[in-house]
């Protein structure tokens, strides 16, 4: 996560603990559209749909790591306003996905509370797509740096859309098109709180899931975050892994769309949170999401066709009809009404000739 600072500023992650192993990607090389890395993006994309991205080295990347120290204070400031202040800008998803989620309104696995606050600020509230929502005032206050923060994430996500563009052999610009910045979408910043659980009473805090929209960009400084081994049962608590924050670089993932669109090319990996290992565990926890939503209006369908590495449709598939916003609706319906147990997605093997 940000700068080694911040990291000082919390216990340090135990040396004795299993974690998930993700490839380390540098801003830096993907900026100069290095091939060797280009092509570990693309691997890591379709294996685990998790890596790391380092920013230092480079004055983009540095300057990233800046606004993300600024957005991480601001998430102390959101979640030091009262719960029955924050209870007035509330998130409804699944047709409303800004504002507050208190702690214990979602169930995890076993039917218990979760140990989860957070609040997603809505980009299209920040960069003036939509009318203005209205937001506690200390994220009032901050609308230029949020907005700022977004431009510089946005500009990150089409980086690496113009890498799998190109690596699927799909037409310059076409995956980032479909997530553009300026038209109407649920893309959101989510800031999250997790507050330290008692001793011989803990549980995972937020459910395992993945996400649902195309990307996410996701800075931690403590651990707690868990990967599912691909392939493996998430009944099967040995297969849940760590993944051990570092200074520096933020955790990319794929999400659903993306999945949605290479027709299981690219990957989406289960993933939850539980509690911090060690000394970690005793300090509030908090990270930064911004999780990119496709543009409400933008087809599901399978990007095949046109020379693409993507697939058309074998026996037994079906196109998807619906439209961005149709989806995401529909799937977080089916989340929610436990239709759609959550697994990972993707990682379909390419045919070539
Ligand atoms: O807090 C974290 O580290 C992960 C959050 C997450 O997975 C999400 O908000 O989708
Ligand atoms: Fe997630």
């Amino acid at each position: 996560m940000p700068t080694q600072a911040y990291f000082k500023k919390y216990p340090a992650f135990p040396s004795d603990i299993p974690t998930a192993q993700l490839p380390r990607l540098s801003l830096s090389k993907l900026l100069d559209h290095e091939k060797d890395e280009s092509d570990a993006l693309f691997k890591a994309c379709r294996t685990m749909g998790f890596f790391l991205l380092d920013f230092e080295g480079c004055s983009e990347g540095e300057g990233f790591l800046k606004k993300a120290e600024a957005m991480f204070d601001l998430n102390e400031e959101v979640s030091a306003v009262d719960v029955d202040e924050l209870l007035r800008y509330s998130y409804r998803p699944p047709h409303s996905l800004f504002g507050f989620k208190p702690i214990g309104n979602i169930k995890i696995e076993d039917g218990r509370p979760d140990r989860v606050q957070f609040y997603n600020i809505g980009q299209d509230d920040m960069t003036g797509t939509s009318k203005p929502l209205s937001n506690p005032p200390c994220i009032e206050a901050r609308r230029p740096d949020i907005k700022a923060y977004m431009e510089q994430a946005h500009s990150i996500i089409s980086l690496i859309c113009s890498h799998l563009d190109k690596q699927l052999h799909l037409s310059p610009g076409t995956l980032i098109s479909m997530q553009p910045r300026n038209r109407p979408s649920g893309t959101s910043l989510r800031m999250l709180k997790y507050p330290p659980q008692p001793e011989g009473d803990q549980r995972t805090s937020l459910l395992g899931h993945t996400d649902i929209g195309t990307l996410t960009i996701l800075f931690n400084i403590t651990g707690g975050l868990q990967l599912l081994s691909p392939g493996a049962d998430p009944k099967d608590e040995s297969s849940w892994m760590y993944i051990q924050p570092a200074p520096g670089c933020a955790i990319v993932n794929l999400g659903d769309a993306m999945v949605e669109w290479s027709a299981g090319i690219l990957r989406s990996n289960m993933h939850r949170v539980t509690f911090a290992p060690g000394e970690q565990g005793k300090v509030d926890r908090y990270s930064l999401a911004y999780l990119v939503r496709a543009v409400g209006d933008a087809s599901m369908k399978r990007l095949s066709g046109d020379g693409s590495l993507i697939p058309g449709l074998s026996e037994g598939e079906e196109e998807n009809e619906m439209n961005a916003k149709q989806w995401e609706v529909a799937k977080g319906m089916a989340i929610m009404s436990g239709r759609d147990n959550a697994r990972s997605r993707g990682g379909r093997e390419i045919m070539v000739g």
